[in-house]
């Protein structure tokens, strides 16, 4: 008997050793996605350097995407893990966003794929190969419109970064330009999850969090985090941004996110009516099969200095 693996995988052939699987890489049609030798595969929009499909070795899906998102640029993407940069939400009392759409720009433009780097194991398994996509943003490519709305010289490079133990995604923010500019950044990650009246997240307690639906009244987290009804919290866990936020679902953990300089969670479901009034998201009780769990640094600014950069990162297992 020989063994294969169970997933289709680019051969490569050394001189005196058999074919080894590799990491395989394809980008067309406006998208990136790679698979690793072990079956794993990611998939990234152009548009947005959106994520819109994590899968494990088995071909399970791992994030949520709705069957109504545009994956055409028309809109920013309903599922997935789009980026939110410069601005979290709307913020009308803040001069340098006050004109940009909700969530900023960074979902709504096209990114470069800057290309890949691909480290595979020496032994013969290769149960070890990962791959990093690598995306560019910049003042320079931006629409003229959109530079028109936030005048700041920038360039952003966004890693995708594919495991057989999980997925990161990080950014690195730079000012290029010669004045300070204010910004805020978030991993708006759409986990897939099988019922979410099963679900708890944990890693939040005795945190402090913003509750948006509730008057954006600050409150504080008395025990594990349960959704049943519509949810929009901004939290500055307590336990700082090394700690895991665990998704479990009927007491076993689904997903374990541990950030990197990314000091808030904001955890949203839009349950029933918020739903309904989405046209982008179907079916109409998808808000069952997911949650939000974004990463990110939106409780006030992040100032960077002529030449500073911003660094932040998720690395989300299960
Ligand atoms: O509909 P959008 O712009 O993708 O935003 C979805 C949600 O994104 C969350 O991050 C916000 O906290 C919510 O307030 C918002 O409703």
């Amino acid at each position: 008997m020989v063994d294969r693996p169970n997933k289709p995988a680019a051969l490569a052939s050394t001189p005196g050793l058999p074919p080894q699987p590799q990491v395989h890489i394809s980008h067309a049609n406006s998208r990136v996605s790679a698979v690793l030798p072990t079956g794993e595969s990611v998939e990234v929009l152009l548009f947005g350097a959106t994520v819109i499909s994590w899968k494990d070795r088995a071909g399970n899906e791992k994030l949520w995407v709705s069957d109504a998102a545009k994956l055409d640029g028309s809109k920013a993407v309903r599922g997935g893990i789009p980026l939110v940069f410069p601005v979290f939400g709307t913020a009308p009392d803040h001069a340098a966003t006050s004109k940009l759409p909700q969530h900023g720009f960074a979902r709504n433009s096209k990114w470069e794929f800057l290309g890949k780097s691909s480290s595979e194991s020496a032994s013969s398994s290769h149960s070890d190969a990962s791959v990093k996509l690598d995306f560019g943003l910049s003042s320079a490519t931006l629409d003229e419109k959109t530079r028109e709305l936030w005048p700041y010289n920038f360039s952003a490079i966004y890693s995708v970064t594919l495991t057989p133990d999980g997925l990161s995604t990080g950014i690195v923010i730079t000012n290029d330009g010669k004045e300070p500019l204010e910004c805020q950044v978030l991993l708006h990650t759409y986990l897939r999850i099988n019922d979410i009246t099963k679900v708890q997240v944990t890693g939040l307690e005795d945190s402090e969090y913003i509750d948006k639906v509730d008057g954006a009244q600050t409150k504080s987290q008395p025990g594990v985090v349960a959704i049943t009804g519509e949810t929009d919290r901004v939290y500055t866990p307590a336990k700082g941004p090394s700690s895991p936020v665990v998704v479990t679902e009927g007491g076993e953990t689904a997903f374990s996110v541990v950030r990197d300089n990314l000091k808030d969670v904001v955890v949203w479901n839009p349950w029933t009516e918020k739903a309904a009034g989405m046209g982008d998201f179907e079916p109409k009780d998808g808000f069952k099969n997911m949650i939000c769990v974004e990463a990110g640094s939106v409780r006030g600014w992040t100032s960077l200095e002529t030449g500073d950069a911003f660094e932040g990162a998720q690395t989300i297992s299960y």
